[in-house]
């Protein structure tokens, strides 16, 4: 069938569903689903896009596409005039290199050397959290993982210059849902390509320092295993080249990693019962010990937890996107080149089909014998699938125990406004900043 048979609204020409994205964080993409089914047409800034929702989307989208679909293309047209064109912006042969080149700096035993410092710096965060009568608590999260990025990939102490960094980052942000395209301080889009210009130049300067003092291979930090790494013909990555992944990679790092603990910390004040549940597991696996990697992966209640604020609010947003470069089919379909296809993990992750009772927030639902998740490799997929997936998962995850863990251990915390146990949220991106907590310090049970 031809995409004009498509259930779904492509709203006015040349504008589109514009009053979707201004209003709905959502893009109104989970409505859409329950009105339409699971291959609906929609468009996103005035582009043209077939959203397919489920398992088997997933996996021909992500995995199996290969040349039809692009990721530059997918992206490009919302993120590359502020991010530039790292490796999310790439395809094919390209994508794989750059890839391959930074891919040591995630895994294993690099990853294993981050511990320390993570918990140092949450450590030192939390305290100060105790000062404070109320702790707007995505700011704060987003200021400590902000730290944790660029102290552990940039391998600079520049604590003085978070609040700044930070700001640039949330300017880029904004940047990339910028509707008018106008250069200059009084626009969204001018102020994003302005804190982009200060990031490229700090970053630079940031690479031309390690550079000039050399020692790479010896790095204890994810940039100086980049600058290290060579591919097959001895050529490493171009200055250039790293300083686009940087300005990403630090912006991916800190704002997931942060919206995932933030809804961990409002979940967790609203279920005693779960608090109590991890703490009892944290005792059990640490004993009196100080927390190392090894104790992390046995926390695999944590785990369950963790992949349930995945399933529940896909902290990387609400959507996955890729270019079509030959038409290319899908539940009987042909959509044609240009257009773009859009897969949703959200939206996915809200399928009766998948998950019992979807609109809950229920852990227990990947304990055994219930593994919900392991009837498809591709139901859940808040880290992506595929070429593109989350080079950062592990890292990601090493952070979040660990600050739940010292959260849990060292304190008590109560959120505002409280929510009731169970609340559908549609749109968590809305509602994340509204939260604020008070913390205090645990006195040790006798
Ligand atoms: C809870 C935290 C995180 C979530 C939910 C998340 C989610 C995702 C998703 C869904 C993608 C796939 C995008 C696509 O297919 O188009 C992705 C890619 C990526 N993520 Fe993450 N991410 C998280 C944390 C991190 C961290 C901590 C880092 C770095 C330290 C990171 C670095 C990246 C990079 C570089 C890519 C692009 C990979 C590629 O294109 O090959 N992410 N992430």
């Amino acid at each position: 069938m031809q995409v004009e048979q498509m259930p779904g609204d492509l709203g006015l020409p040349g504008l589109g569903r514009l009053w979707q994205v201004v209003a709905t964080e959502g893009f109104g993409m989970l409505s859409d689903y329950r009105r339409y089914g699971p291959v609906f047409k929609s468009s996103f800034l005035g582009r043209h896009c077939a959203v397919l929702i489920g398992p088997q989307a997933n996996r021909r989208v992500l995995i199996e596409a290969g040349d039809q679909l692009s990721s530059y293309e997918g992206w490009g047209p919302f993120t590359e005039h502020v991010f530039g064109q790292p490796m999310m912006l790439q395809d094919g042969e390209r994508h794989r290199r750059t890839r391959r080149l930074m891919a040591p700096a995630f895994h294993g035993a690099a990853i294993a050397t981050y511990s320390r410092t993570m918990q140092q710096i949450f450590k030192q965060g939390f305290t100060s959290w105790t000062e404070q009568r109320s702790v707007p608590i995505h700011q704060e999260c987003r200021k400590l993982a902000l730290v944790i990025g660029i102290r552990l990939l940039l391998g600079v102490e520049a604590e003085a210059q978070v609040e700044q960094i930070e700001r640039w980052y949330s300017a880029l942000l904004a940047g990339t849902t910028a509707l008018l395209r106008l250069e200059g301080p009084l626009t969204a889009y001018g102020r994003a390509r302005f804190a982009r210009e200060q990031l490229q130049a700090l970053l630079g300067r940031i690479v031309a320092e390690r550079q000039r003092r050399g020692g790479l291979e010896d790095s204890a930090d994810a940039l100086g295993l980049f600058l290290a790494a060579v591919d097959e013909q001895g050529e490493p990555l171009d200055r250039a080249q790293v300083v686009d992944e940087l300005v990403h990679l630090v912006n991916g790092a800190h704002f997931t990693t942060a919206t995932a603990l933030t809804w961990a910390l409002v979940e967790l004040a609203a279920r005693p019962g779960w608090r109590e549940r991890l703490r009892g597991e944290l005792e059990r696996v640490t004993g009196s010990e100080p927390l190392d990697v090894a104790h992390l992966r046995q926390l695999v209640q944590m785990g369950w937890f963790l992949k349930e604020i995945e399933r529940f609010y896909s902290p990387a947003g609400a959507i996955l996107f890729r270019g079509v470069r030959q038409p290319f089919e899908f539940g009987g379909y042909v959509i044609p080149a240009g257009w773009l296809v859009a897969v949703s993990p959200f939206v996915s992750h809200r399928m009766a089909e998948l998950f019992a009772d979807p609109d809950h927030f229920e852990p227990e639902r990947f304990a055994p014998p219930r593994e919900e998740d392991r009837q498809d490799p591709l139901a859940l997929v808040g880290f992506g699938a595929g070429p593109h997936v989350c080079i950062g998962r592990e890292f990601a995850l090493m952070e979040l125990k660990i600050a739940l863990a010292i959260l849990l251990r060292d304190y008590d915390w109560t959120v505002a406004p409280a929510e009731q146990a169970v609340t559908p949220r549609l749109f968590p991106a809305r509602t994340r900043d509204r939260y604020r907590a008070r913390f205090v310090k645990r006195t040790a049970p006798n």
